[in-house]
Order: structure tokens, then C-alpha cells, then sequence
């Protein structure tokens, strides 16, 4: 039986086992079964998916993430709020700022503490990408997606792509209550037109500082977050001249709020909080199919 430490965290109920590699050995070809196997709420842990804390060449520490089916994103933010709690509660770093490594780049967190406890994040996540080819969507490489017709499951919607290092698509809906999360999500999340699959977000508009969220994220299903997602979601509101650039939008998502800004150099900020839930050890038994 093989066994390592883990310590789950949330960020606004998009909760994942996180693993220190810094202290912990994984084998790489068993990561997406580690994966598999720490979400299932049944016979594992319980989570959205797990997230390795490592070592980096090009910063004090790197994130990587597997969604609940196995998968590896490219990015996650309420992630990233929760790696950087850790690194600083566990003197990975000791600065209030530092970088983080995804695999869609660098980010930089900036901790709030209070008696020794980060209490919230703040994290540049850099500028989105907006071209077909960058969401990656099929049609003419260096086009924009903003309300854009798009047929699916014999209806007509109107659609807006945005990749923030991982691909999202954002439904306008009246009322957030309504939106068909769990009917169009999945049917959306694994159509062809998004080559590498797309987490879905569903939008109500409250006012230009103020919207309502839900999502069905690739990979994971139903979340209570995602922070990669409100931010694209603030991109596309911008777009279509629903919010305002470079004034804070509060995100309204099932889990809590997030603030955030794209500003005016092109860089999108969110900042939330990140919680621990505990810690323990995980018995499992290795292999590829675990
Ligand atoms: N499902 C996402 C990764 C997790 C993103 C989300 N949990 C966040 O907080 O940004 C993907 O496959 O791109």
C-alpha cells in the first residue's frame, strides 16, 4: 500500500487535495488515477481534483493541476489563491509577493495576513487570450468570439471565448437560477468546435460592477468556483459593454464572491479568499488505474 501527506484546501468551495513535492514523491504516469482517486467522494477524499505544489526553475514554487477526471489544466485561480496560502504558511516563500509557475506561465500572488495566517490573495493573472486559435477554437485563427451565434442541441445561443491559459466559453442568461448548467454544460464542454475541450460559465448580469456566475468546468463537472472562469467572465462582460474596464467587478459565484479588474494594461487581477480544510494521509494502491 502506498501512502503520501496531503492538505485539502477551498477556495470558495472549489476544494482539491493539495500535495507539497517539495516533502512528497508521486510517481508522474499515476498522477490523473491519483487524481481520480483523491476526488471521488465515495472512496477517496472528496474534491474537484488534486494539485501538486513543486519545486520551479523559473519561480519559488510551480502549481499544477488534475481536474476530477484525470485531466491536466493549465491554469486554475482559486488554485492559485490556495498554493499561495500554503507557500507562505509553510515558508516555501517568505515575501508577501512572489511568482507562480502554471503551465500557461507565470502569475504573481500577493498575501494578506493577519497573525500569521493569509486571510486573502490577490493574484495577477496576466492578459487573456482572445484569438480563436489561443481560446483554441476552430474558425480563422487570429479572430476574436464575442457574441458570437453558436448552434448546439437544436438551439440557437450567443457565445463569448476567452482563455485565461485555459479555454472558457460564457452564456449571457436572465436569470442565473435558470441557466442550463448541467443540460448545455456538458454537451458544450466536449464539442468539437473547442479542440481541447472548454469549461462552460453562465453569466446574469446584475449591474456594470456586478454579475452572477455558474459553471460547468471542463474536466470536473459542476464546482462551486472557478476563478479562472469569473475572471473570463469580467473579460467577456467588458467585451460586450456589459461591465467597465479597469473598475472592480464583484463576481457572485455559488461558493462566495470574488473581485476582480481587467485593467487598463491589459492584466487581470482577482482577489479571494483561500481556506484549509485539513490535513492527512492518503493510503492508495498504486498503478495506472488506481
Ligand atoms: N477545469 C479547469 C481547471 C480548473 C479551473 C478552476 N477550478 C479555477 O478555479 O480556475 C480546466 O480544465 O481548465
Amino acid at each position: 500500500m502506498r501512502s503520501f501527506s496531503f492538505t485539502k484546501m477551498h477556495g470558495l468551495g472549489n476544494s482539491y487535495i493539495y500535495v507539497d513535492l517539495f516533502r512528497e514523491a508521486l510517481p508522474e504516469e499515476e498522477l490523473p488515477a491519483i487524481a481520480r482517486s483523491v476526488a471521488d467522494v465515495h472512496t477517496g477524499i472528496g474534491s474537484d481534483g488534486l494539485i501538486l505544489i513543486c519545486p520551479s526553475e523559473k519561480a519559488p514554487l510551480k502549481m499544477r493541476i488534475f481536474n476530477s477526471d484525470g485531466s491536466e489544466g493549465k491554469n486554475c485561480g482559486n488554485g492559485l489563491r490556495c498554493v499561495a496560502k500554503y507557500a507562505y504558511e509553510h515558508g516555501i516563500v517568505r515575501d508577501r509577493a512572489f511568482l507562480i509557475e502554471t503551465l500557461s506561465g507565470l502569475v504573481e500572488a500577493r498575501v494578506a495576513v493577519a497573525d500569521g495566517e493569509v486571510t486573502s490573495v490577490t493574484v495577477d493573472m496576466g492578459e487573456p487570450r482572445l484569438e480563436r486559435s489561443a481560446i483554441p477554437m476552430v474558425g480563422p485563427k487570429a479572430e476574436r468570439v464575442v457574441a458570437e451565434p453558436f448552434a448546439i442541441a437544436g438551439g440557437e445561443y450567443e457565445m463569448t471565448a476567452v482563455s485565461m491559459g485555459n479555454p472558457h466559453v460564457i452564456f449571457y442568461v436572465d436569470d442565473i437560477q435558470k441557466a442550463p448548467v448541467t443540460t448545455l454544460g456538458p454537451l458544450v464542454e466536449k464539442d468539437p468546435r473547442f479542440p481541447e475541450g472548454v469549461n462552460v460559465e453562465f453569466v446574469e448580469v446584475v449591474n456594470e460592477r456586478e454579475l452572477h456566475f455558474r459553471v460547468w468546468e471542463r474536466g470536473s463537472g459542476v464546482t462551486q468556483a472557478c476563478g479562472t472562469g469569473a475572471c473570463a467572465a469580467v473579460v467577456a462582460s467588458v467585451l460586450n459593454g456589459k461591465t467597465v474596464r479597469g473598475e472592480e467587478t464583484v463576481v457572485h459565484l455559488a461558493g462566495g464572491d470574488l473581485t476582480i479588474v481587467w485593467g487598463h494594461d491589459g492584466r487581470v487581477r482577482m482577489t479571494g479568499p483561500a481556506e484549509t480544510v485539513c490535513t492527512g494521509v492518503y493510503y492508495y494502491r498504486g498503478g495506472q488505474n488506481g
